[in-house]
């Protein structure tokens, strides 16, 4: 297939033949996946926590992003600070007053385990999310409570078990309400978007023609307030999934920055901007994301709009986590990219171990 037909189909028969891993079926049983991070959760039996200083939730990439999800999600419901550790040790304001959630779906990422051995340090309460690995085996011999997590999936399409236990951590250390029911809903909500958005809806689908449209150019994907995160994940999904560069900005701050730099654009090469939006989103960013998007337009490829769908703040990110996540999909397929592939970070950690 040509790297640059966008022309091609984007059934059912067509994205499986273009990923032998099947990684699509994962991304179409968000639904289910949801629903059974809510049985193992609920499984692992967590007791209250006090914890006064909030909630960090240490992970990497996609698994961290699902962190900052799980954030957005709780919306103004979160009474305490939930904050991200994406490095080799915790934010330096964290206290033994601190719940660490440590979340890896291998179990082996060093930067989580550091963080890990960080707030055993600290005597800081500790719950971990994992299929395995290091993690999981330390946190047994440590006494630790481990949230399971359903095997066989690529880091990235776990986002529902991270997601869920991030709230649920958060309900247990009164950073916020339970979501349980909310996540329910969700899930059913889902099921809907799948058909609207999914490899069997039509060729002229959201999803579908958003790939179309950005295949070929760098996306830079904005968000603000709710869809910062997923901003993020979009342009991390096109990353791993679809092989290509892409980035994400957060407005409002952007606009007192990038928006200058935007001028350059058409003269280094093929952009698109993507502004994802939301109901929630403060009227004066939702004015500059308008705004914003009206000034790029003359040095890109193309500017979009995307909107979150559904009621409430869970549905609304999730409805997006499921869009980004097709895009790369049906994106991997016009360039005949397979979403399995190895990524150049196995390469990397590989070289890190020698
Ligand atoms: O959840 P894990 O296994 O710690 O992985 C974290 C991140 O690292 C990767 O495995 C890549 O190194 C990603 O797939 C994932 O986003």
């Amino acid at each position: 297939m040509s790297s640059t037909d966008t022309t091609a189909d984007l059934g059912r028969e067509t994205v499986s033949a273009n990923d032998p891993t099947d990684q699509i079926t994962d991304v179409l049983a968000l639904p289910e996946l949801l629903r059974d991070a809510l049985w193992k959760v609920e499984s692992a039996g967590l007791k209250e926590i006090d914890s006064p200083g909030g909630m960090v939730f240490a992970g990497m990439g996609a698994t961290a992003t699902a962190g900052l999800l799980a954030r957005a999600a709780l919306a103004d419901h979160a009474s305490l600070p939930i904050l991200p550790a994406r490095a080799y040790g915790l934010p330096v304001w964290t206290t033994p007053q601190t719940t660490v959630l440590c979340a890896s779906y291998s179990g082996d990422t060093e930067e989580t385990l550091a963080c890990y051995e960080a707030a055993g340090a600290l005597g800081a309460p500790r719950v971990v999310v994992t299929t395995g690995g290091q993690l999981a085996a330390q946190a047994r011999a440590d006494g630790v409570p481990v949230i399971p997590v359903a095997g066989g999936l690529a880091a990235p399409n776990a986002v529902a078990y991270m997601l869920v236990a991030a709230l649920e951590v958060a309900a247990q250390c009164g950073a916020g309400p339970r979501m349980t029911s909310e996540i329910d809903v969700a899930a059913e909500h889902l099921e809907d978007l799948v058909v609207a958005w999914g490899p069997d809806s039509p060729e002229d689908s959201a999803a579908k023609s958003l790939a179309r449209a950005l295949h070929g150019s760098v996306p830079v994907i904005s968000g603000a307030g709710l869809t910062v995160p997923l901003a993020v994940r979009f342009k991390q999904q096109l990353n791993h999934i679809a092989q290509t560069p892409a980035f994400a900005a957060e407005l409002p701050d952007a606009d007192h920055a990038e928006l200058a730099g935007w001028a350059g654009a058409d003269t280094l090469g093929r952009f698109s901007a993507v502004f994802l939006d939301d109901c929630d989103t403060h009227p004066r960013a939702q004015a500059r994301l308008a705004l914003s998007k009206e000034l790029i337009a003359p040095h890109v490829v193309g500017t979009h709009l995307v909107a979150t769908r559904g009621q409430t703040a869970v549905e609304r990110v999730l409805s997006l986590v499921l869009f980004g996540d097709l895009v790369a999909h049906y994106w991997a397929v016009l360039s005949g990219v397979d979403p399995g592939a190895e990524t150049p970070v196995e390469m990397l950690k590989a070289d890190l171990i020698s």
